[in-house]
């Protein structure tokens, strides 16, 4: 067996470095453009990354780490885990990813604790699992014909599994893999990476046992390449000497959120010492420190996990402070520091953060109990049953982008650009009086981006050109880099929220994003403790709370989809987080008075684990997705004694659902919980679909809910 290479990384942006893939995809699947340019757009990128990778004089390049929707959707296919309603679809894979006119897609969630979306297998008692390597074969062809050895990169099956929920399916996918790799042999491969990030999380004693069965196994594969098993985003714990005592020649350590590395004499250490989840330099004295404690049979230098949740180039955001840039890495940076460590080369130094006061102000004051603030809220606000909301965002238009696009090269002007908000506005407004909606938004059509908008109203706060990071298929955001204090200038959404209000009789609930979701979906400074960092936001959003409800504005929400994101892996830091998590929240909405009613939104609906947090919330309504995963959320949530939106409406898919289909789900709502705490409101924000699309389904929505108004007045 060749020697693992000395320097590598766990994978790579696949988006291309201006959303190349973004591109491709959205023509393709606008009918635009045909499957030859859709690979031919791949290809491109697959090569670029390689190139890229050898130029700056990487070892170890790994392949398949490319998708064109989804790494964990692509281990699927390879196992022929395709459920069958899929498989006379025009195109199977993505009918999976996006659903068609008559199939609804796979559900999606969040990666580990990223704000990357993966497709959740679907495997039942049914699923006949059949190896279709196709894909990572190819790339392991193209590469070569390039010139390039690689290293494929497959999800693991424990992780697999796990995510798929059918741990119990074990032995049949170890076929499939078995069989991987005797493919990957005969084609001359070296080495494979089976990631499992998995094993970073608490695992119990039937799961190791089993990740030590599935490991004998592979190993025990005659002709097989290398096993590299990959683990990231924490440490191993005890899954590590399960690991080491299974035949896998090599073991990937996150060694920047992790521990540390015990022993491992006759195993190869790839030891992740670059970070991949965020954006600063590395610091040369930690990463050698790391190296240099790693006692095994070889050590190669690695990033901590793939570099998929970085963006690609620092040199492409010409616009950010000297002083900011020299303390970032992207990408192709943190390639030159795992390369430059492990030719022993590493030149500090990092310039150092500014450093800064700590703000530690006392806890605010809390709000009057819910019964009280229900009972001023329901003289304020006079809503009828089942209020009927959305969940903020209106379709982004072409044109509003290209506005944007306008302002910033300076062929718009600020004033003309703000008519064209308000013209939306409008528009917004009136969409939703027609519908017969009960709680109207502004439809956000001022904001780029959820996060973005207000890092770029906030101080302590910089904003990238390029910085693209993919969330889901051919989804990207930017996110902010909070490198300093944070504080508030002035007000952000104040103006556009009191126009919504002053075009209508019904109420205008203002729309901010929660400290934690601000501070989850930016790049933070690693100098402050995270608690410290997002209490400073909360200041921030409290503040707008205050001037939204002083504009005359009665319902604020202030969302918080990212909650569960930032949870610890580990169940025994969970705690701690939930405890200052809630309380940033609570900092950020209890300046509200009691007849101000407090929505949030979080997006996922397996908010099983956090559901005591969720609740301590205590927003006055809480809006949660629950249609596109088939309102599993129902019996969780039950118990809350607060208003609750289930959405009733997959707003992930162009499919329009129809009233019957929105009443079947409020029915099932309204058996498990009181009418009198029921919202009605879609799964999300509606920014990704068309105004076609919105309208139609909201009409639905609309329909089906007065259906049940009549029901419940009967
Ligand atoms: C990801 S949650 C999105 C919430 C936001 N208010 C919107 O409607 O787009
Ligand atoms: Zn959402």
């Amino acid at each position: 067996m060749s020697p693992f290479p000395t320097s590598t990384v766990l994978g790579y942006p696949r988006i291309g470095p201006r959303r190349e893939l973004k591109r491709a995809l959205e023509s393709y699947w606008d009918g635009r453009s045909g499957r030859a340019e859709l690979e031919r757009a791949g290809a491109e990128i697959r090569e670029r990354t390689w190139r890229r990778l050898a130029e700056l004089g990487l070892e170890g390049l790994p392949s398949n780490t490319f998708s064109l929707y989804d790494h964990v959707l692509d281990t699927a296919v390879l196992l022929g885990a395709v459920p069958e309603r899929y498989r006379a679809a025009e195109d199977p894979y993505f009918a999976m990813a996006r659903g068609t006119d008559g199939l609804a897609p796979l559900r999606m969630t969040k990666w580990f604790d990223t704000n990357y979306h993966y497709i959740v297998p679907e495997i039942g008692p049914e699923t006949v699992f059949k190896l279709d390597a196709s894909k990572p074969l190819a790339e392991v062809r193209e590469a070569r014909a390039l010139g390039y050895e690689t290293r494929p990169v497959v999800v693991g099956p424990v992780t697999f599994l796990l995510l798929a929920g059918a741990p119990e399916r074990l032995d049949d996918v170890l076929g499939c893999y078995e069989e991987l790799l005797a493919a990957l042999a005969a084609e001359g491969v070296a080495w494979v990476q089976l990631d499992e990030p998995a094993l970073v999380g608490d695992r119990t004693p039937e799961e190791l046992e089993a990740v030590r069965g599935a490991y004998d196994r592979l190993g025990s594969v005659t002709a097989r390449p290398g096993l590299f098993v990959a683990s990231y985003f924490g440490d191993l714990g005890p899954a590590l000497p399960v690991l080491a005592a299974t035949p896998v020649e090599a073991i990937g350590v996150d060694l920047v959120r992790g521990g540390g590395v015990p022993d491992l004499p006759g195993k190869t250490v790839v030891a992740g010492v670059v970070s991949g989840r965020d954006v600063w330099r590395t610091a040369p004295e930690r990463a050698l420190a790391a190296l240099g404690a790693v006692r095994a049979g070889r050590v190669t230098v690695s990033t901590s996990c793939s570099l998929l949740h970085v963006p690609y180039d620092v040199d492409a955001e010409p616009d950010l402070d000297p002083g900011l840039r020299a303390r970032l890495a992207f990408a192709e940076q943190k390639v030159a520091e795992v390369v430059a460590l492990a030719r022993s080369d590493f030149q500090g130094p990092v310039p150092a953060a500014p450093s800064v006061p700590l703000t530690s102000p006392a806890a605010p004051e809390e709000r009057a109990p819910y019964a009280v603030r229900a009972a001023a809220q329901a003289a304020h606000l006079g809503l009828p049953p089942l209020p009927i909301t959305t969940i903020g965002s209106f379709p982004q238009t072409g044109e509003l982008r290209a506005a944007r696009a306008a302002v910033a090269n300076g062929t718009l002007s600020e004033d003309d650009y703000e008519r064209r908000v308000e013209a939306e506005i409008e528009r917004v407004v009136r969409v939703q009086e027609r519908l017969g909606l009960d709680v109207l938004v502004h439809g956000e059509p001022e904001r780029n981006d959820m996060v973005q908008y207000f890092a770029e109203h906030l101080d302590g706060f910089a904003v990238t050109r390029n910085g693209w990071v993919q969330s889901y298929g051919s989804r990207c955001t930017r996110p902010p880099i909070l490198h300093g204090d944070v504080s508030r200038p002035g007000p952000i959404t104040v103006r556009w929220a009191s126009y919504a209000q002053s075009l209508t009789d019904k109420p205008v609930k203002g729309m901010l994003t929660g400290p934690v979701t601000i501070v989850a979906w930016s790049f933070v400074r690693d100098d402050l403790p995270l608690r410290d960092v997002v209490f400073q936001v909360a200041d921030a959003v409290r503040e707008e709370v205050r001037d939204l409800e002083a504009a005359g504005l009665s319902i604020i929400q202030v969302d918080e989809p990212a909650l569960r994101e930032l949870l610890p892996l580990r169940r025994a830091a969970q705690a701690d987080y939930l405890e200052w998590a809630v309380a940033a929240y609570r900092r950020a909405t209890s300046g509200a008075a009691d007849r101000t009613q407090i929505h949030t939104h979080l997006c996922y609906s397996d908010a099983d684990q956090i559901l005591a947090a969720i609740d301590g919330l205590d927003a006055d309504v809480t809006t949660i997705e629950s249609a596109r995963s088939g309102a599993r959320i129902l019996g969780a949530v039950s118990a809350f004694g607060r208003g609750l939106g289930p959405g009733v409406y997959d707003i992930h898919s162009p499919r329009v659902p129809g009233a019957d289909e929105v009443e079947d789900l409020l029915r099932r709502t309204l058996e498990a919980l009181p009418a009198e705490r029921v919202w009605v409101n879609p799964d999300c924000g509606l920014k990704t679909r068309t105004y076609e699309q919105v309208e139609s389904s909201l009409a639905h929505v609309v329909e089906a809910t007065r259906r049940l108004r009549a029901e419940l007045q009967a």
